[in-house]
């Protein structure tokens, strides 16, 4: 069974938390996810979640804290991901690898399909959120 190594990036801005919508291509197609990715071969998790941000979002940003990880088994592979709570330094999220991107606040965090894996990091969050 293949297993994915992914940090994803909590991003909270008054009040609420960037959450974008996958493409619809594979077992998580349009589900709505942290954004991040793949660890690369002997990258830490903090590195790999800037270089995700600045390649998929043209952002840069920077961590405050590691949260917490999550591991998970879909029906074709396994993942365990690290959330970092981060802050943007410059740029606009500009999309380029999702179908669409909402802030949630905290009566809103449930309204959109997240990726199953995300369920416990989403939980974490929802004290942040106003
Ligand atoms: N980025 C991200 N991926 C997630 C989340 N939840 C979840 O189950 N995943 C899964 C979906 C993907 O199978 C995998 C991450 O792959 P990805 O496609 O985002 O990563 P990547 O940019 O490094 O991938 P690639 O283009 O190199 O294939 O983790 C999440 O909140 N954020």
């Amino acid at each position: 069974m293949k297993h994915v190594t992914v940090a994803a990036a909590i991003l909270i801005k008054d009040g609420k938390v960037f959450s974008a919508q996958r493409k619809d291509f594979g077992e998580m197609a349009k589900r709505w996810e942290f954004p991040g990715g793949k660890l690369e071969e002997g990258e830490s998790g903090e590195a790999a979640i800037v270089r995700e941000i600045k390649e998929e979002l043209d952002t840069d940003i920077r961590v405050i804290k590691y949260l917490s990880t999550v591991e998970y088994q879909y029906k074709t592979f396994s993942i365990t991901m690290s959330g970092y709570l981060c802050e943007i330094l410059a740029g606009d999220l500009v999309l380029s690898e999702h179908l669409c991107a909402k802030w949630l606040g905290k009566d809103e965090l449930y309204s959109v399909p997240w990726a199953d894996a995300d369920i416990p990091l989403v939980q974490a969050i929802e004290g942040m959120l106003v």
